[in-house]
């Protein structure tokens, strides 16, 4: 199994995400965000944490642009799986590959600290996890505060495509929001850092799970 990990000038946790995947058992390849092709035989594309382009205008504004989007969009299309983390949450939303938003926190505050979560929607991600079964996992953002309109979030919660809610909201999320599923529950975006609590070194390997299941799930796919 293949992941490829995209890196934008500004990213900080490419190499961190390789990293999980590795111990998950994925071989990763790297890929500049002016490339404008994937390597062969990717499954899933990773889209990690960081300060692409600065967060110049909005938080992945600019980075939703680079030439590698294409083909990252080509890959969701077909059924690719996307997993993209904190400013790869910011990314996804910015290339309506996931709807909504990220604002500023709503206390304006950059927020960097351990946090509860729930996992909630059944999907490669979340399912092993088992559904409503609380974790804890790090996160550090100054834009992590969801938003949707009315009948987005309605038709989230409908759709069961809530993978994370934070069980005790630190940035103003709509609904406790935490991370959100496409349509076909192949595109993940979440804030909260699984990367970051996935070996024993961090003291906290929740997010080591994740990275198992989503292996465990291809590969029995
Ligand atoms: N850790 C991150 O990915 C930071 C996300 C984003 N740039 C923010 O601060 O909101």
């Amino acid at each position: 199994m293949k992941a490829a990990v995209i890196v934008f000038p500004g990213s900080n946790c490419d190499r961190d995400l390789a990293r999980a995947f590795e111990q998950a058992g994925l071989q990763v390849d790297m890929v500049w965000h002016k490339d404008t092709s994937l390597p062969d035989g990717i499954d899933i594309v990773g889209i990690p944490g960081g300060f692409s382009f600065g967060d110049y205008l909005r938080c992945g504004a600019i980075a939703a642009n680079a030439p590698i989007v294409g083909a990252v969009k080509a890959h969701a299309d077909r059924g690719g799986y996307v997993l993209g983390i904190c400013n790869g949450f910011q990314v996804l939303t910015e290339t309506g590959l996931l709807p909504g938003a990220l604002l500023r926190n709503a206390g304006l505050k950059y927020i960097c600290r351990t946090i509860g979560l729930r996992a909630e929607a059944g999907s490669v991600y979340t399912e092993r996890y088992g559904t409503g079964t609380e974790i804890a996992l790090p996160i550090a953002h100054h834009d992590g505060n969801y938003f949707a309109d009315q009948s987005t979030l309605d038709l989230l919660e409908a759709e069961d495509r809530v993978a994370f809610r934070y069980t005790d909201n630190p940035n103003g999320s709509a609904r406790d929001i935490a991370g959100v599923l496409s349509a076909n529950r192949r595109v993940l975006g979440m804030m909260p850092h699984p990367e970051r609590a996935s070996e024993t070194a961090h003291g906290n390997e929740d997010g080591a799970r994740l990275f198992a299941h989503l292996t465990e799930a291809l590969t029995t796919a």
